[in-house]
């Protein structure tokens, strides 16, 4: 039986089509998802996908935290559904409080488009068990809050518990603390950074196929 890799449609994602292209190059059949729709359609794991939900308003994924499908993927996150946040997803997630912390403005207050090197900390979660624990690759990053903040105590639980999944390399675009690019959540089955892996998943267009490693990893998961 294929695994089905449900990636959601916000108003204002922009995403959603390479994500689930991404799930389909990795072997899996993508299963498109409407925000208004409590139903999961039966997938065995969900993307958040990046872009403006609902225009960005209030803050970044603070409404659409409140949309139907959130009600049903916050439920089943609980019982270990593997969801992956990427970008505005990863706003999603913490607006969701799925993870801790937040995503704010970038420091120097401008938008950034860049190729960005990060390192894979935690190799056991569920979309990054494909990685080798310390490798580096590089992703698309783009985005104007991306941020991330959290109180100290927060900081310290996850770099104790190993739950900082990606850091920045070479730069910190952003001001993120700690040079956090993403992070799990205790159970290892939410996992949320801003970069876009699904933006580095084929040769032809690059900049790199180190992004392909997330979609390959859940799918292995899930038939393991
Ligand atoms: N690429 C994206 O997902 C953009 C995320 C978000 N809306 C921001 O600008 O920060």
């Amino acid at each position: 039986m294929t695994t089905r890799v449900g990636v959601v449609t916000f108003p204002g994602s922009l995403d959603d089509r390479d994500a689930a292209r991404a799930v389909k190059l990795a072997g899996a059949e993508p299963v498109a998802l409407w925000h208004g729709d409590k139903d999961l359609r039966q997938v065995d794991a969900v993307i958040l996908p990046g872009g403006f939900s609902y225009g960005d308003y209030l803050r970044c994924g603070a409404i659409a935290r409140f949309s139907p499908v959130m009600e049903t993927i916050i439920d089943q996150a609980g019982a270990g559904l593997p969801v992956l946040g990427i970008c505005n997803g990863f706003q999603v997630l913490c607006e969701s409080h799925l993870l801790p912390g937040a995503l704010t403005r970038n420091d120097h207050l401008h938008f950034i488009c860049r190729d960005q090197r990060l390192r894979v900390e935690n190799v056991d979660t569920a979309w990054t068990g494909d990685y080798a624990a310390g490798q580096e690759i590089t992703i698309p990053l783009k985005n104007g809050e991306g941020g991330y903040v959290a109180d100290e105590r927060t900081l310290d639980e996850l770099e104790a518990e190993g739950r900082v999944v990606f850091r920045y390399l070479d730069v910190n675009p952003n001001g993120s603390r700690r040079d956090i690019a993403g992070i799990t959540n205790a159970a290892g089955n939410v996992v949320g950074l801003m970069p876009h892996p699904e933006h580095a998943v084929e040769a032809l267009t690059g900049p790199t196929t180190d992004g392909l490693g997330f979609f390959t990893s859940v799918l292995k998961k899930l038939v393991a």
